[in-house]
């Protein structure tokens, strides 16, 4: 976990609640590691050189790394260092909030090579304004400018590892809290240099989840998946960092080849014997569509 507030573990309580309501789902002990983003900056390397050398082994040691939601310009630098290495050594990542704006900061920077990239959060005369302020409401109105609570977020890519994660869904319900966003205008650039969003706000201009394909899992989220985690109802993104990080998100994203009643019941002889009942696993005893396919996951989709 790289954070500013890594002294404090509470104010990361509602992120590690699921980190360990997916590590439970996933059979696998949690064992979290409190990186303080700062002591990962260039510039702690002269002031602070032991910590330097501390925070980055254990970022190297990490099986998986998070980024947690964020305010505010410290740290920041030491944040984006640590998405930059989750994307170049296939490390799993999920980045929630800030740490999926600094994800995409990153890519600018790196892949498409835009030097000044910036959310204007932190550098409002950024030359590369990758991440802006895109408020609901008044622009200029200084109070109530947050995005706050439940949105929806719908897939336009039914392939990828997020939409696979929450049950092939066509669309998510998550909760907001965040004032900054995917400057819209630059999606298509950063679409051909490879960065995918695969989530979106019904307008199609709130990117809601970013996606690396070709990597292990690399995954950002706008909202904060964490607040609907509950213990025997993990949040699906956890649970796909989880699995990625323990070597399980194949197995857990192949559907399973069970294949429920794909034959038609038999007619009754007479109106006497009645078809043989067959239970399903939803413990419905009706006759379900054509087929259900069941994922490791425990969610079914109707073939
Ligand atoms: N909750 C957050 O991580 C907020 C991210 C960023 N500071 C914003 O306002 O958009």
């Amino acid at each position: 976990m790289v954070g500013k507030y890594t002294g404090l573990s509470d104010s990361y309580l509602s992120v590690l609640k699921a980190l360990l309501h997916a590590s439970v789902a996933m059979g696998r002990k949690l064992v979290v590691e409190w990186v303080p983003s700062c002591d990962l900056e260039a510039c702690a390397a002269k002031e602070t050189p032991e910590a330097h050398k501390k925070a980055w082994k254990l970022l190297k040691g990490a099986d998986g790394i998070l980024v947690p939601g964020g305010f505010g310009d410290r740290g920041v630098q030491g944040k984006i260092l640590a998405a930059k290495y989750a994307r170049e050594n296939n490390v799993p990542y999920l980045g929630i909030c800030l740490g999926m704006q600094i994800a995409v900061i990153d890519f600018a920077r790196s892949v498409m090579k835009l030097p000044g990239a910036n959310s204007t959060e932190f550098d409002p005369d950024t030359t590369s304004p990758c991440v802006i302020f895109m408020p609901e409401g008044s622009k200029t109105h200084m109070g109530a400018t947050m995005r706050l609570g439940s949105r929806r977020t719908y897939f336009n890519v039914t392939t990828c590892k997020s939409a696979k994660l929450y049950g092939n869904a066509r669309f998510v319900d998550e909760r907001h809290r965040h004032r900054y966003e995917v400057n819209p205008e630059m999606v298509p650039e950063f679409e051909k240099a490879g960065l995918s969003f695969v989530g979106k706000d019904e307008s199609g201009t709130r990117m809601e989840i970013i996606e690396l394909p070709n990597h292990k899992f690399f995954v950002g989220a706008q909202f904060h998946p964490e607040f609907k985690s509950r213990p025997g109802k993990p949040s699906p993104l956890f649970v796909g960092l989880i699995a990625a990080s323990s070597g399980q998100l194949e197995t857990l994203l192949q559907p399973s080849p069970i294949i429920v009643n794909p034959k038609p019941v038999p007619k009754p002889i007479n109106g006497t014997v009645g078809p043989k009942k067959t239970m399903y696993p939803n413990g419905h005893a009706k006759k379900p569509l054509d087929s259900l396919v069941y994922f490791a996951n425990g969610n079914v989709i109707h073939t």
